[in-house]
């Protein structure tokens, strides 16, 4: 059985890549940047002033002689005794190297003088360049693209940059005993939620997701359900993973032509996870249970997605966080806690079933305890995994 790093590290190196796009910035939003972004020019271009108020030379009283505003600089230079109206984000005149904001300062007419201390050499002065030049490197390679990275872009002479391609991911749901309808479910059925779960992550990524089935426990059929997946960069199937009589989804993968690259990882929940290459599809077999679904579309899916997509971070970062509780010792898999942190301590939740969606949907964290640690007291220090669930 393979340890869960090596099972991730197996996930990314077999993802396929993507090709580049160049998009709008904003509707990048959410990918990651497929090459270094340089600036194309200085921010500020000029020293602009932080506050409305003067512009001034000298230490007062002074001359109003005209206005700057952002948009229109004021044209000439000032000399000892000048200043000029000045508003937020507007040219500091040549001569002038300190703003008086307005609150400290009493005008009549065209005359200025300060009421309070006079401000100091460069005070409420932004400097040409003081946020990047052009030339400077502003992100890098792999960066994910977020509202901040979009205004960032933008402000560094960019419309548009470039991305990797969201994959197209395929959706696989199998089993006899899944309906569609969960307002109409005989006793035998359970309703197909693990599909439109993992669409859901999927979706959130920017992927673009075809659901397939629900696809009988039947050999042909899952062929049938692959081959209609031929387009397909990942294909991700949920159930049918394990060792049962109708497991059927290793001998349909060998039939359809992919090649099998590992099965079976130490891991609570999710050991029977999967994954086979065919041609450049990559395809995770993930276990039925959906709490498995979930936690191994987590820590494998999602991080060769990001891969895939050109990400420089993609497996989930680990946090530190004080236990709520005692935690028993570790066994011989890795285990994932489905928890619930309230900004002080992780608890873990009730049930720790793999099918339990309850706990799951309660919960915002997967508590990480690894093969044999040691039990730890409440108040102690565990490492987490934060979630986006919900
Ligand atoms: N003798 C053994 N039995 C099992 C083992 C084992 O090692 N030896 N492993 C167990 C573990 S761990 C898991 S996890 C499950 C995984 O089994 P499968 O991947 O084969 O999943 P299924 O048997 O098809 O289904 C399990 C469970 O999940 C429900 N399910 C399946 N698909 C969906 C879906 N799309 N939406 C919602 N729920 C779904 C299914 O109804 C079952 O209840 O195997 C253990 N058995
Ligand atoms: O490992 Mo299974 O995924 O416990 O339910």
């Amino acid at each position: 059985m393979l340890s869960v790093a090596e099972a991730q590290a197996r996930a990314l190196a077999l993802a396929p890549k993507m090709p580049v796009v160049e998009l709008d910035a904003a509707a990048a939003a959410g990918r990651y940047l497929a090459s270094d972004l340089h600036a194309r020019r200085t921010q500020p271009p000029a020293d602009l002033s932080a506050m409305d108020g003067y512009a001034i030379v000298g230490d007062g009283p002074w001359t109003v002689i005209g206005e700057s505003r952002a948009g229109a600089p004021f044209g000439s230079a000032l000399i000892d005794g000048q200043a000029v109206r000045i508003s937020t984000g507007a040219h500091m005149p040549a001569g002038a190297d300190r703003v008086l904001i307005q609150e400290n300062a009493e005008r009549t007419g065209d005359h200025l003088r300060c009421t309070e201390d006079m401000p100091g050499r460069g005070k409420h002065v932004r400097t040409c360049g003081f946020d990047f030049s052009e030339g400077d490197l502003v992100l890098g390679a792999g960066s994910r693209i977020g509202a901040a990275q979009v205004a960032l872009a933008i402000t560094a002479g960019h419309s548009t940059l470039p991305v990797h391609e969201a994959p197209l991911v395929a959706v696989i749901d199998s089993g006899d005993e899944l309906s569609v309808t969960p307002e109409d479910c005989a006793p035998h059925q359970i309703p197909a939620s693990n599909g439109a779960m993992l669409t859901t992550l999927l979706a959130r990524m920017g992927c673009r997701v075809e659901r397939i089935g629900p696809v009988p426990d039947d050999r042909q059929a899952l062929v049938d359900a692959f081959a209609s997946a031929e387009r397909a960069d990942f294909v991700i199937t949920s159930g049918g993973a394990s060792v049962g009589d109708h497991d059927l989804i290793r001998p349909a993968l060998e039939e359809w032509g992919a090649s099998l690259d590992f099965w079976k990882v130490a891991m609570k929940p999710g050991k029977p996870l999967l994954i086979a290459q065919r041609e450049n599809q990559l395809i995770f077999g993930l276990p039925g249970n959906p709490v498995s679904s979930f936690v191994t579309a987590f820590l494998f899916v999602l991080p060769s997605v990001r891969a895939a997509m050109g990400a420089a971070e993609t497996l989930p970062r680990l946090v530190t966080l004080k236990a709520g509780c005692s935690l028993p010792a570790g066994g011989s898999r890795q285990e994932f806690i489905r928890g619930s942190w309230d900004g002080l301590s992780v608890t873990p939740a009730d049930s720790q079933d793999s099918s339990a969606l309850a706990a799951l949907a309660a919960s915002n964290c997967l508590i990480a305890r690894g093969i044999d640690a040691s039990p730890i007291s409440a108040g102690e220090a565990v490492e987490c995994y934060l979630l986006e669930n919900g």
